[in-house]
C-alpha cells in the first residue's frame, strides 16, 4: 500500500513580512514535495499565506485585521499562491487541484464525505491536492483561522501515516524562541500535557496566525485520531522526507491511539456543547479507565437547557474537562435523576428509552 502524509506549510514559510509571495521559497517546496511524490509517498498539502501573499497588491500596507479586508486579500493570494504552486510542480512533472473547505464541511458529515471522496479520486489518479480554507466565504466565528486545526482534521479524515507541520521555528521550545534566546527544544513529546499548551505561546511573525498554541491544537487532535505529528522548519534538499523518516529539525508529537472513527471525530472537534455534566470520581474512572457508559449514579450536576440527543460536555468535580458526548436525557428529566441507581431511574421515569446518561459508543475521551 502506498504511504500517505498530509504536509502543512504556514504563511511564514511562504511569504514575506512586508506581503507578498517567496518564489523561491514555494519552489523549494515544490522540490521537495515532487521528490516524496516519486518516492511512493501520496502527498496532501495543506497550505496557508493567501491573506498574506495578497494583502500588498490590493492596497494594504500590513496584514488586515477586519474579516472582510481578510476576505478581499486571500481572494487575491489565493489565486497568486495556486498559480505559483502549479507552475513550480509543472517543472518536476506534477499535477496540484486546488480544494478549499471551511468548518462547516467538517460539522456536516455528508459534506465531510464528499470532500473525502474527492481527495481519494485526486490521490488515486496522482494529483496533488492542494487545501486551504475558503476564507473568502468564512465568517469569524466559524473559521479555522489558521491552518494547523484544519491540516489535523485532513490528516485524520485520510487516515494519513503523519501530519508535518512546516513553520519558521525548528520545532516546540521550552518558551519561546522569540522572547527567550535560553530556551531549549523539546524532541519528542509523548503526552500533550498542560504544561506542554502551558509553554506554546502565539504566532512569532507579523503574517503568521496561532502561533505554537494552533499546532499543539493540531497535534492533539491528529495524534488522538491516531495521526503522529512533526512540527518544524524544513529549508534544506532533501530535509521534508528526513523530517517524514523521523531525523527533522523539530518536535515530534506521538500517537498512542488508532484511527478515530468519523463520528468520534466530529464529536471531539466539531461539534458544539450544549451543556455541561458535572460526574463524580466513580464514573470518571468508569468512563475514562474501563470504557463504560455514563449512568446517573455518577452525575452530580447538570447545567444548560440541552434535549434528548445534543452534544455535553462532561468534567470532574475541580472542574477538568474529561470528554463529550450525546446526552440520552433533556436537562429537566436528568435534573429528576441525579445521582440516582438505575432501578431508582426507572420508577422515577416513565419512558427511559435508554439508560445510560451517555452511552459508551456516543462518547470521546478528551483528556490526555
Ligand atoms: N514554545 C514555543 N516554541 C517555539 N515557537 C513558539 C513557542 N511559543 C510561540 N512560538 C512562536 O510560534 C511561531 C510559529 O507560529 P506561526 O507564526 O503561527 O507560524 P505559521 O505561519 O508557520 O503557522 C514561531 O515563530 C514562534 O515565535
Ligand atoms: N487561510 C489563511 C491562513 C492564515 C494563517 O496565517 O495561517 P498560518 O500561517 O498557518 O498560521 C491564509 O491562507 O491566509
Amino acid at each position: 500500500m502506498l504511504r500517505r502524509i498530509v504536509v502543512k506549510i504556514g504563511s511564514s514559510s511562504l511569504t514575506t513580512p512586508e506581503g507578498g509571495l517567496n518564489r523561491d521559497s514555494l519552489i523549494y517546496f515544490a522540490s521537495e514535495l515532487a521528490a516524496l511524490k516519486s518516492a511512493d509517498v501520496q502527498v496532501v498539502l495543506v497550505t496557508s499565506g493567501a491573506v498574506a501573499a495578497g494583502f500588498r497588491e490590493i492596497g494594504y500596507t500590513e496584514r488586515p485585521k477586519l474579516l472582510h479586508e481578510k476576505q478581499a486579500a486571500a481572494a487575491v493570494g489565493q489565486a497568486l499562491l495556486m498559480q505559483t504552486y502549479r507552475e513550480a510542480l509543472a517543472v518536476h512533472g506534477v499535477s496540484a487541484a486546488q480544494v478549499l473547505l471551511t468548518r462547516s464541511d467538517f460539522q456536516n458529515r455528508k459534506r465531510m464525505g464528499n470532500a473525502s471522496m474527492a481527495l481519494e479520486e485526486l490521490l488515486s489518479r496522482g494529483i496533488l491536492p492542494i487545501i486551504n480554507e475558503n476564507d473568502t466565504v468564512s465568517v469569524d466565528e466559524l473559521k479555522f483561522g489558521d491552518n494547523d486545526t484544519l491540516s489535523a482534521l485532513v490528516a485524520n479524515l485520510i487516515k494519513a501515516e503523519q501530519l508535518l507541520i512546516i513553520t519558521d521555528t525548528d520545532g516546540l521550545y521550552t518558551k519561546d524562541p522569540r522572547i527567550d534566546p535560553a530556551a531549549v527544544r523539546i524532541g519528542r513529546v509523548q503526552e500533550i500535557t498542560e504544561e506542554i499548551y502551558a509553554i506554546a505561546g502565539g504566532a512569532g511573525s507579523s503574517v503568521g496566525t496561532g502561533g505554537m498554541r494552533s499546532k499543539i491544537d493540531a497535534a492533539k487532535i491528529a495524534s488522538r485520531g491516531g495521526v503522529p505529528v512533526f512540527v518544524g522548519k524544513v529549508d534544506l534538499p532533501g530535509e521534508l522526507q528526513r523530517s517524514f523518516e523521523g531525523i527533522g529539525r523539530g518536535t515530534y508529537f506521538e500517537t498512542h491511539s488508532s484511527a478515530l472513527p468519523r463520528k468520534k471525530q466530529w464529536l471531539g472537534f466539531l461539534s458544539t456543547p450544549i451543556g455541561t455534566l458535572t460526574v463524580d470520581a466513580g464514573a470518571e474512572e468508569a468512563m475514562l479507565r474501563n470504557g463504560r457508559s455514563l449512568l446517573p449514579v455518577g452525575v452530580r450536576s447538570a447545567k444548560g437547557h440541552f434535549q434528548t440527543g445534543d452534544v455535553v460536555e462532561v468534567q470532574n468535580s475541580d472542574g477538568e474537562v474529561l470528554g463529550r458526548g450525546i446526552v440520552n436525557y433533556d436537562a429537566d428529566q436528568l435534573g429528576q435523576i441525579l445521582g440516582l441507581p438505575s432501578g431508582e431511574v426507572m420508577k422515577r421515569l416513565n419512558d427511559v428509552h435508554r439508560l445510560e446518561v451517555i452511552h459508551r459508543d456516543e462518547w470521546i475521551s478528551l483528556k490526555s
